[in-house]
């Protein structure tokens, strides 16, 4: 199982590289590896298993976080009106975006960077996503709200970004035009 020993640092060349494109079909160690990645996920939510074995809570997880530079991510969470977005996705695309451009209130956070960084972190609003599933099937995705800020903090880790980058490093509470705040 992944635990948090797992999971590379800031510093770790893995996250400030481009990962490669994943072949499809998955192999049977890309599709285990995602539903390992998966299952992180979930274990990290439930209160038990995330004490027991010291997990920090997250909603999503990319290769590149794990020292695999590979384009494949995890998102598991339910936002505000209930959805569940629980899915493992290769070779994810934004394909289209707004103009409008949205950032969590609270900023963010990475499971790779064991260190608060004020600031607000200005996304799309609203993304169009291609991707390939855990089955090989094609899926396209249009998000908006939390959901589109969490799957663009984990297309990122693909790209080698890490969210610090987007902040205004002259006025991290910056707020860009065109901008509106999320929760
Ligand atoms: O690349 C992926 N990561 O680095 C894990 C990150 C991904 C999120 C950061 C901002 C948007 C996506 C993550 O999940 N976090 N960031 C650090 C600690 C908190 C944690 C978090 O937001 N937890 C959470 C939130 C709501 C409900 C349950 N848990
Ligand atoms: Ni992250």
């Amino acid at each position: 199982m992944i635990t948090m020993k797992d999971i590379v640092r800031e510093g770790h060349p893995s996250l400030t590289r481009s990962a490669a494109v994943v072949e499809v079909p998955l192999s049977k160690d890309d599709k285990q590896l995602l539903e390992d990645m998966m299952q992180f996920l979930k274990n990290s939510q439930d209160e038990e298993i995330a004490e027991k074995y010291e997990l920090r809570a997250g909603v999503g997880i990319a290769a590149p976080q794990l020292g695999i530079e590979k384009q494949i991510i995890a998102i598991h969470f339910e936002d505000i009106d209930g959805k569940l977005y629980s899915m493992g996705l290769v070779n994810p695309k934004i394909i289209s975006h707004s103009v409008e451009q949205s950032y969590l209130s609270s900023g963010e956070g990475c499971l790779s960077v064991d260190r608060p960084v004020e600031g607000y972190v200005p996304r799309h609003a609203r993304i169009t996503i291609k991707a390939t599933d855990i089955n090989d099937q094609p899926v396209k995705l249009r998000l908006k709200g939390y959901p589109a800020i969490v799957f663009q903090h984990e297309i990122d880790h693909i790209n080698g970004i890490m969210f610090f980058d987007r902040i205004n490093t002259e006025d991290p509470f910056n707020i860009p035009e065109n901008s509106s705040p999320i929760q």
